[in-house]
Protein backbone atom coordinates (compact mmCIF):
# COMPACT_ATOMS: atom_id res chain seq x y z
CA UNK A 1 0.00 0.00 0.00
CA UNK A 2 1.47 2.99 -0.81
CA UNK A 3 1.77 6.10 1.14
CA UNK A 4 0.11 9.33 0.54
CA UNK A 5 2.47 12.08 1.08
CA UNK A 6 0.97 15.23 2.60
CA UNK A 7 1.98 19.16 3.40
CA UNK A 8 3.61 18.69 6.53
CA UNK A 9 2.19 21.25 9.17
CA UNK A 10 4.23 20.07 11.52
CA UNK A 11 7.53 22.25 12.59
CA UNK A 12 10.13 20.38 10.97
CA UNK A 13 12.66 18.58 14.31
CA UNK A 14 15.43 20.62 15.07
CA UNK A 15 19.02 19.21 13.60
CA UNK A 16 21.12 18.01 16.01
CA UNK A 17 24.62 17.38 15.66
CA UNK A 18 27.38 16.29 18.48
CA UNK A 19 30.09 14.03 19.55
CA UNK A 20 29.81 10.46 20.65
CA UNK A 21 32.60 7.93 21.98
CA UNK A 22 32.63 4.40 22.49
CA UNK A 23 34.56 2.96 25.96
CA UNK A 24 34.83 0.03 27.33
CA UNK A 25 37.67 -2.69 28.48
CA UNK A 26 39.73 -4.02 25.35
CA UNK A 27 38.10 -6.16 22.49
CA UNK A 28 34.65 -4.82 24.15
CA UNK A 29 33.78 -4.17 20.19
CA UNK A 30 34.47 -0.75 19.99
CA UNK A 31 35.84 -0.03 17.07
CA UNK A 32 33.64 -2.88 15.26
CA UNK A 33 30.56 -0.95 16.23
CA UNK A 34 32.15 2.36 14.78
CA UNK A 35 32.79 0.59 11.74
CA UNK A 36 28.81 -0.89 11.71
CA UNK A 37 27.66 2.52 11.85
CA UNK A 38 29.21 4.69 9.90
CA UNK A 39 28.91 1.38 7.34
CA UNK A 40 32.64 2.09 6.07
CA UNK A 41 36.36 0.67 7.76
CA UNK A 42 37.57 3.69 9.42
CA UNK A 43 38.63 2.19 12.81
CA UNK A 44 41.94 -0.40 13.11
CA UNK A 45 40.12 -3.35 14.35
CA UNK A 46 41.64 -6.70 15.51
CA UNK A 47 41.23 -9.51 17.69
CA UNK A 48 43.96 -8.10 19.76
CA UNK A 49 43.51 -5.88 22.56
CA UNK A 50 44.44 -2.26 22.34
CA UNK A 51 44.91 -1.88 19.04
CA UNK A 52 43.04 1.56 18.93
CA UNK A 53 45.50 3.51 19.73
CA UNK A 54 44.55 6.74 18.97
CA UNK A 55 41.51 8.54 18.48
CA UNK A 56 39.40 8.03 15.27
CA UNK A 57 36.51 9.38 14.18
CA UNK A 58 33.48 8.09 11.93
CA UNK A 59 30.82 10.48 11.13
CA UNK A 60 26.93 9.26 10.69
CA UNK A 61 25.23 11.20 8.29
CA UNK A 62 21.03 11.90 8.59
CA UNK A 63 18.73 14.04 6.70
CA UNK A 64 18.28 15.59 10.58
CA UNK A 65 21.36 14.43 12.58
CA UNK A 66 25.13 13.98 12.23
CA UNK A 67 26.50 11.61 14.85
CA UNK A 68 30.44 12.27 15.21
CA UNK A 69 32.22 8.99 16.68
CA UNK A 70 35.30 9.47 18.50
CA UNK A 71 37.30 6.50 19.42
CA UNK A 72 39.45 7.08 22.26
CA UNK A 73 42.24 5.14 23.39
CA UNK A 74 41.53 2.59 26.49
CA UNK A 75 41.20 3.43 30.06
CA UNK A 76 43.78 1.54 32.38
CA UNK A 77 44.72 0.78 35.64
CA UNK A 78 47.85 3.16 35.90
CA UNK A 79 50.73 2.22 37.09
CA UNK A 80 52.89 4.85 35.92
CA UNK A 81 52.72 8.65 36.01
CA UNK A 82 52.48 8.23 31.97
CA UNK A 83 50.14 5.90 32.68
CA UNK A 84 48.25 8.51 34.92
CA UNK A 85 48.68 11.02 32.18
CA UNK A 86 47.35 8.82 29.38
CA UNK A 87 44.46 8.03 31.37
CA UNK A 88 44.01 12.08 32.10
CA UNK A 89 43.70 12.36 28.50
CA UNK A 90 40.63 9.99 27.95
CA UNK A 91 39.00 11.34 30.99
CA UNK A 92 38.99 15.00 29.20
CA UNK A 93 37.53 12.92 25.69
CA UNK A 94 35.11 11.46 28.06
CA UNK A 95 34.19 15.14 29.29
CA UNK A 96 34.00 16.73 25.91
CA UNK A 97 31.49 14.59 24.38
CA UNK A 98 27.97 14.67 23.99
CA UNK A 99 27.08 11.05 25.00
CA UNK A 100 28.95 8.06 26.04
CA UNK A 101 28.59 4.95 24.79
CA UNK A 102 29.91 2.37 27.39
CA UNK A 103 30.32 -1.16 25.67
CA UNK A 104 30.28 -4.11 27.89
CA UNK A 105 30.51 -7.58 25.85
CA UNK A 106 27.47 -9.95 26.06
CA UNK A 107 29.44 -13.05 26.42
CA UNK A 108 31.25 -11.93 29.37
CA UNK A 109 30.45 -11.22 32.87
CA UNK A 110 30.85 -7.70 34.00
CA UNK A 111 34.37 -7.44 35.33
CA UNK A 112 36.67 -5.40 37.43
CA UNK A 113 37.81 -4.04 34.42
CA UNK A 114 34.17 -2.69 33.77
CA UNK A 115 33.53 -1.57 37.15
CA UNK A 116 36.97 0.66 36.99
CA UNK A 117 35.39 2.60 34.23
CA UNK A 118 31.78 2.00 35.14
CA UNK A 119 33.58 4.05 38.27
CA UNK A 120 35.31 6.61 35.88
CA UNK A 121 32.00 7.35 33.76
CA UNK A 122 30.21 7.67 37.46
CA UNK A 123 32.36 10.78 37.90
CA UNK A 124 31.75 12.30 34.63
CA UNK A 125 27.86 13.74 36.10
CA UNK A 126 26.80 15.86 32.71
CA UNK A 127 27.44 13.28 29.93
CA UNK A 128 24.11 11.14 29.35
CA UNK A 129 25.80 7.85 29.45
CA UNK A 130 24.34 4.71 27.20
CA UNK A 131 25.11 1.44 27.74
CA UNK A 132 25.55 -0.90 24.84
CA UNK A 133 25.80 -4.33 24.99
CA UNK A 134 28.18 -5.60 22.13
CA UNK A 135 28.72 -9.23 20.37
CA UNK A 136 24.44 -10.36 21.43
CA UNK A 137 25.10 -12.55 18.61
CA UNK A 138 27.25 -14.89 21.11
CA UNK A 139 24.87 -15.63 23.60
CA UNK A 140 21.42 -16.85 23.80
CA UNK A 141 18.19 -14.53 25.54
CA UNK A 142 18.83 -15.84 28.54
CA UNK A 143 21.90 -14.92 29.09
CA UNK A 144 21.40 -11.49 27.28
CA UNK A 145 18.71 -10.97 29.96
CA UNK A 146 20.64 -11.51 32.76
CA UNK A 147 23.43 -9.03 30.95
CA UNK A 148 20.91 -6.10 30.85
CA UNK A 149 19.98 -6.81 34.55
CA UNK A 150 23.37 -7.07 35.48
CA UNK A 151 24.20 -3.87 34.20
CA UNK A 152 20.76 -1.44 35.33
CA UNK A 153 22.34 -2.49 38.73
CA UNK A 154 25.67 -1.66 37.97
CA UNK A 155 24.64 2.18 37.52
CA UNK A 156 22.33 1.89 40.25
CA UNK A 157 25.11 0.98 42.44
CA UNK A 158 27.17 3.53 41.44
CA UNK A 159 24.73 6.06 41.81
CA UNK A 160 23.63 6.64 38.24
CA UNK A 161 20.93 5.89 35.35
CA UNK A 162 21.75 4.52 32.04
CA UNK A 163 20.09 6.86 29.58
CA UNK A 164 19.59 3.89 27.49
CA UNK A 165 20.37 0.10 27.97
CA UNK A 166 20.85 -1.06 24.15
CA UNK A 167 22.45 -4.61 22.81
CA UNK A 168 23.84 -4.75 19.57
CA UNK A 169 25.01 -7.07 17.02
CA UNK A 170 27.56 -5.07 15.05
CA UNK A 171 28.76 -8.34 13.16
CA UNK A 172 25.37 -9.16 12.33
CA UNK A 173 24.23 -5.72 11.50
CA UNK A 174 21.59 -6.63 14.64
CA UNK A 175 20.15 -2.87 16.24
CA UNK A 176 22.89 -0.79 14.90
CA UNK A 177 20.65 1.72 13.52
CA UNK A 178 18.43 1.41 16.41
CA UNK A 179 21.10 2.58 18.58
CA UNK A 180 21.95 6.08 16.27
CA UNK A 181 18.32 6.49 16.60
CA UNK A 182 18.65 6.29 20.40
CA UNK A 183 22.14 8.27 20.36
CA UNK A 184 20.68 11.49 17.92
CA UNK A 185 18.33 12.76 20.30
CA UNK A 186 21.00 13.49 23.39
CA UNK A 187 22.86 15.33 20.81
CA UNK A 188 22.62 19.03 20.97
CA UNK A 189 20.92 21.40 18.38
CA UNK A 190 23.38 22.23 16.18
CA UNK A 191 23.45 22.60 12.15
CA UNK A 192 25.78 20.22 10.47
CA UNK A 193 29.44 20.16 11.90
CA UNK A 194 30.92 18.14 8.70
CA UNK A 195 30.24 18.50 5.12
CA UNK A 196 28.12 16.08 3.61
CA UNK A 197 29.96 13.25 2.70
CA UNK A 198 33.00 13.30 5.13
CA UNK A 199 33.05 9.76 6.64
CA UNK A 200 36.26 10.57 9.25
CA UNK A 201 38.26 13.53 9.38
CA UNK A 202 41.46 11.28 8.59
CA UNK A 203 43.35 11.66 11.56
CA UNK A 204 44.93 8.23 9.84
CA UNK A 205 45.99 10.32 6.68
CA UNK A 206 47.55 13.00 9.05
CA UNK A 207 49.48 10.90 10.88
CA UNK A 208 50.66 8.53 7.70
CA UNK A 209 51.88 12.09 6.64
CA UNK A 210 53.83 12.33 9.20
CA UNK A 211 55.85 9.24 9.12
CA UNK A 212 56.46 10.02 5.61
CA UNK A 213 57.87 13.52 6.63
CA UNK A 214 60.01 11.95 9.69
CA UNK A 215 61.40 9.41 7.55
CA UNK A 216 62.63 11.62 4.65
CA UNK A 217 64.19 13.86 6.96
CA UNK A 218 66.08 11.68 8.26
CA UNK A 219 69.92 12.79 7.78
CA UNK A 220 68.86 15.98 5.59
CA UNK A 221 67.63 17.82 8.42
CA UNK A 222 70.53 20.12 8.32
CA UNK A 223 70.22 20.84 4.59
CA UNK A 224 66.04 20.95 4.74
CA UNK A 225 65.42 21.75 8.48
CA UNK A 226 61.87 22.88 7.54
CA UNK A 227 61.08 22.43 3.75
CA UNK A 228 59.59 19.37 3.52
CA UNK A 229 55.49 18.95 3.63
CA UNK A 230 53.64 15.66 2.78
CA UNK A 231 50.30 15.31 1.90
CA UNK A 232 48.48 12.03 1.93
CA UNK A 233 46.66 12.42 -1.22
CA UNK A 234 44.32 9.68 -1.22
CA UNK A 235 44.24 6.34 1.12
CA UNK A 236 41.79 3.55 -0.26
CA UNK A 237 41.71 -0.08 0.30
CA UNK A 238 42.43 -2.24 -3.05
CA UNK A 239 39.36 -3.57 -4.99
CA UNK A 240 39.32 -7.51 -5.58
CA UNK A 241 41.91 -8.24 -2.93
CA UNK A 242 40.60 -11.54 -1.05
CA UNK A 243 39.62 -10.76 2.69
CA UNK A 244 42.71 -12.14 4.25
CA UNK A 245 44.94 -10.06 1.85
CA UNK A 246 44.29 -6.92 2.30
CA UNK A 247 46.01 -4.31 0.46
CA UNK A 248 45.97 0.00 1.26
CA UNK A 249 46.98 1.70 -1.29
CA UNK A 250 48.38 5.13 -0.61
CA UNK A 251 48.98 8.30 -2.53
CA UNK A 252 51.46 10.78 -1.36
CA UNK A 253 53.33 14.18 -2.07
CA UNK A 254 56.53 14.79 -0.54
CA UNK A 255 56.63 18.91 -1.28
CA UNK A 256 59.76 20.86 -1.25
CA UNK A 257 60.27 24.68 -2.18
CA UNK A 258 62.97 24.58 -4.37
CA UNK A 259 63.62 22.21 -7.88
CA UNK A 260 67.30 22.11 -5.97
CA UNK A 261 66.29 20.40 -3.24
CA UNK A 262 64.93 17.48 -5.56
CA UNK A 263 68.50 15.70 -5.81
CA UNK A 264 68.53 15.78 -1.98
CA UNK A 265 65.39 14.19 -1.43
CA UNK A 266 65.43 11.91 -4.12
CA UNK A 267 68.77 10.84 -3.86
CA UNK A 268 71.13 9.09 -6.70
CA UNK A 269 69.27 7.16 -8.44
CA UNK A 270 66.44 7.60 -6.54
CA UNK A 271 67.78 5.51 -3.73
CA UNK A 272 66.91 7.70 -1.15
CA UNK A 273 63.61 7.99 -1.84
CA UNK A 274 62.62 4.55 -2.20
CA UNK A 275 64.76 4.02 1.31
CA UNK A 276 61.98 6.75 2.73
CA UNK A 277 59.18 4.71 1.11
CA UNK A 278 59.98 1.99 2.28
CA UNK A 279 61.32 2.71 6.12
CA UNK A 280 57.77 4.87 6.20
CA UNK A 281 55.89 2.00 5.03
CA UNK A 282 56.51 -0.31 7.49
CA UNK A 283 55.94 2.27 9.79
CA UNK A 284 52.51 2.78 8.63
CA UNK A 285 51.92 -0.76 8.31
CA UNK A 286 52.81 -1.03 12.09
CA UNK A 287 50.17 1.80 13.01
CA UNK A 288 47.53 0.77 10.59
CA UNK A 289 48.06 -3.01 10.94
CA UNK A 290 47.72 -3.78 7.42
CA UNK A 291 50.06 -4.35 3.94
CA UNK A 292 50.35 -1.01 2.78
CA UNK A 293 51.31 0.17 -0.90
CA UNK A 294 53.02 3.12 -0.84
CA UNK A 295 53.28 5.49 -4.10
CA UNK A 296 55.19 8.25 -3.17
CA UNK A 297 55.61 11.22 -5.61
CA UNK A 298 58.11 14.45 -4.90
CA UNK A 299 56.44 17.89 -5.93
CA UNK A 300 57.92 21.45 -5.47
CA UNK A 301 55.46 23.70 -3.99
CA UNK A 302 57.39 26.96 -4.58
CA UNK A 303 58.54 28.57 -1.32
CA UNK A 304 55.37 26.85 0.69
CA UNK A 305 56.45 28.23 3.77
CA UNK A 306 55.60 31.88 2.67
CA UNK A 307 52.44 31.18 0.98
CA UNK A 308 49.11 30.98 3.11
CA UNK A 309 47.64 29.66 0.08
CA UNK A 310 49.88 26.53 -0.10
CA UNK A 311 49.92 26.30 3.63
CA UNK A 312 46.00 25.63 4.14
CA UNK A 313 46.39 22.91 1.86
CA UNK A 314 49.48 21.64 2.72
CA UNK A 315 47.80 20.97 6.40
CA UNK A 316 49.60 23.97 8.31
N1 LIG B 1 30.61 -12.24 17.34
C1 LIG B 1 30.87 -10.94 17.39
N2 LIG B 1 32.14 -10.52 17.50
C2 LIG B 1 32.38 -9.18 17.56
C3 LIG B 1 31.33 -8.24 17.49
N3 LIG B 1 31.88 -7.00 17.58
C4 LIG B 1 33.21 -7.19 17.68
N4 LIG B 1 33.53 -8.51 17.66
C5 LIG B 1 34.88 -9.09 17.74
O1 LIG B 1 35.50 -8.75 18.96
C6 LIG B 1 36.89 -8.49 18.76
C7 LIG B 1 37.25 -7.11 19.28
O2 LIG B 1 36.54 -6.14 18.52
P1 LIG B 1 37.09 -4.64 18.36
O3 LIG B 1 36.02 -3.89 17.67
O4 LIG B 1 38.45 -4.62 17.80
O5 LIG B 1 37.15 -4.23 19.91
P2 LIG B 1 37.65 -2.85 20.56
O6 LIG B 1 36.82 -2.62 21.75
O7 LIG B 1 37.70 -1.78 19.54
O8 LIG B 1 39.10 -3.27 21.01
P3 LIG B 1 40.34 -2.34 21.41
O9 LIG B 1 40.74 -1.61 20.17
O10 LIG B 1 41.33 -3.34 21.82
O11 LIG B 1 39.93 -1.46 22.52
C8 LIG B 1 37.15 -8.67 17.28
O12 LIG B 1 37.66 -9.96 17.07
C9 LIG B 1 35.77 -8.51 16.65
O13 LIG B 1 35.63 -9.22 15.46
C10 LIG B 1 29.98 -8.73 17.36
O14 LIG B 1 28.98 -7.99 17.28
N5 LIG B 1 29.82 -10.09 17.32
Amino acid sequence: MARMSEPSTAPAAPHRAGFACFVGRPNAGKSTLTNALVGQKVAITSNRPQTTRHTVRGIVHRPEAQLILVDTPGLHKPRTLLGERLNDVVRATWAEVDVIGFCLPADQKIGPGDRFIAKELAGIKRTPKVAIVTKTDLVDSKRLAEQLMAIDALGRELGFEWAEIVPVSAVEGKQVSLLADLLVPLLPESPQLYPEGDLTDEPEQVMVAELIREAALEGVRDELPHSIAVVVEEMNPREGRPADKPLLDIHANLFIERSSQKGIVIGPKGQRLKDVGTKSRRQIEALLGTPVFLDLHVKIAKDWQRDPKQLRRLGF
